[in-house]
C-alpha cells in the first residue's frame, strides 16, 4: 500500500457473493468479475458511467461512490469537494453479486489513495460495514478470498480464509433484479431456537470444511434455515436447485447474497460441470427465467488500486484495450 498522495487512481474491485447458505450477513466470497473505478481530485465533479451495467445510476454529487469518497475525507479531515470519477463495472446491478459493496469499497479505496492512505484498511472496513450494514460482501471486497466476519452495529471484525484452489463458482445470474431490501423484508424478525442451532452449526461445519479443504463436506454444510426458505419464493425455482443441484455435480448450492443470483461450489476437477450448468439453467427456464451463467473463481485478490499518471489513458480505453481484450 503506498503512503503517497497522488493525483490520479485506478481502483480494481472484485464482486462478491454473500451468505454462502448459512452464514447470513456473516460469510463472504470475492469473485474473480470486477468493477474499475477512476478517481481524480478535479475543479468540477464529473461522473461517468461506462458500458451497459450503470442503468439509473445517478452522475451528479447524489451518486454513491461521490458521497462515499467525501465521507473518507471527512474522517481524515480533508477537503475534497470537486472529484472525476468514472466508473466501468462487469458486476450485473442487484442481482446478488455485491454491486453496492464493490461500489463502496471502490470508491473508499479511492478516496484514501488520494490522499496517502491516511485511513487504515480495518478503518475502510468499519465505514463500509457501517454503510452496508452488513460486513459480507463488503470484507470480501475489501480483502479478498473468503471472508468471515461480524458487524454489531458499531463495530466489525474478521478473518479472511484462502480459498481452496479447487474451488470453482458457478453462478445463475437471472434476468431480473432484486434489491437487497426487499429480500431483507420477507425475512421474519424472529427465528425459532432450532433454526438459530441449525445454521450456528452449518456456518461453522462449512467454515471448517473450507478452512481443512474438506471439500466433500460442503455439501452437508451449506444448508440454510433462516434466510432461503422465506426468499425461496421471490426466485422461482430456487428451491429445486437447493434440493437437486448436488445430485448434478454441485459441492453445495446457495442464493448469492439476497440474490436473485444462484451459486453452486464446484471442484475444478469434476467431470459434470456441463450436466450442472444445464440443470440450473433448465430449471430455471421451467419456470420462465431466463438466466446467464457464468463460471468464476474466488478472487484471492480484493480490492486494488494503482495512481495513474498524466498520459496513461483514460478507463474507455483501458477497458477496451485490457478488460475486453
Ligand atoms: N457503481 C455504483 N454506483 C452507484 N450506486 C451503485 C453502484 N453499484 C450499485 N449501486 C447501488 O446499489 C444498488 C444495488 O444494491 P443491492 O444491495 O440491492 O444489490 P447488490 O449489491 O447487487 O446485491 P447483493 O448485496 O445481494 O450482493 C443499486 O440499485 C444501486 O443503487
Ligand atoms: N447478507 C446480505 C447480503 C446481501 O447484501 C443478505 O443476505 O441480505
Amino acid at each position: 500500500m503506498s503512503y503517497k498522495a497522488v493525483q490520479k487512481v485506478r481502483v480494481k474491485v472484485p464482486a462478491s457473493t454473500a451468505n454462502l447458505g448459512p452464514g447470513f450477513d456473516s460469510l463472504g466470497m470475492a469473485l474473480n468479475l470486477y468493477a474499475w473505478i477512476d478517481m481524480a481530485i478535479s475543479e468540477q465533479t464529473t461522473i461517468d458511467l461506462i458500458g451497459d451495467q450503470m442503468h439509473g445510476i445517478p452522475t451528479d454529487k447524489t451518486n454513491l461512490i461521490y458521497k462515499v469518497a467525501q465521507m473518507v475525507f471527512q474522517e481524515a479531515g480533508v477537503s475534497h469537494p470537486e472529484l472525476s470519477i468514472s466508473m466501468y463495472s462487469d458486476i450485473p446491478l442487484t442481482r446478488g453479486l455485491g454491486s453496492s459493496a464493490s461500489a463502496i469499497v471502490g470508491a473508499l479505496a479511492g478516496a484514501n489513495a488520494l490522499i496517502g492512505n491516511k485511513l487504515t484498511e480495518y478503518e475502510l472496513f468499519q465505514i463500509a460495514s457501517r454503510l452496508e450494514k452488513h460486513p459480507d460482501n463488503v470484507g470480501a471486497s475489501l480483502f479478498g478470498g473468503i471472508v468471515v466476519a461480524f458487524w454489531d452495529g458499531e463495530k466489525a471484525e474478521s478473518i479472511r480464509i484462502e480459498p481452496d484452489p479447487n474451488l470453482e463458482v458457478l453462478v445463475a445470474i437471472p434476468a431480473f433484479q432484486l434489491a437487497t431490501e426487499k429480500a431483507r423484508g420477507v425475512m421474519p424478525k424472529q427465528v425459532a431456537m432450532k433454526d438459530a442451532v441449525f445454521n450456528l452449526s452449518h456456518s461453522s461445519l462449512l467454515v471448517a470444511a473450507l478452512i481443512t479443504g474438506n471439500l466433500g463436506m460442503i455439501r452437508h454444510a451449506m444448508k440454510d434455515a433462516l434466510h432461503q426458505p422465506y426468499r425461496a419464493p421471490l426466485i422461482p425455482g430456487m428451491k429445486t436447485l437447493l434440493e437437486q443441484a448436488e445430485n448434478h455435480g454441485a459441492l453445495g448450492v446457495a442464493l448469492s447474497g439476497a440474490g436473485p443470483t444462484m451459486l453452486a461450489l464446484v471442484d475444478q476437477r469434476s467431470s459434470r460441470k456441463a450436466e450442472l450448468e444445464g440443470f440450473l439453467k433448465e430449471t430455471l427456464a421451467k419456470e420462465g427465467i431466463e438466466a446467464q451463467t457464468l463460471w468464476l473463481k474466488p478472487s484471492r485478490e480484493g480490492v486494488t488500486t494503482t495512481a495513474l499518471q498524466e498520459n496513461d489513458g483514460d478507463l474507455q480505453s483501458f477497458v477496451d484495450k485490457e478488460v475486453h481484450a
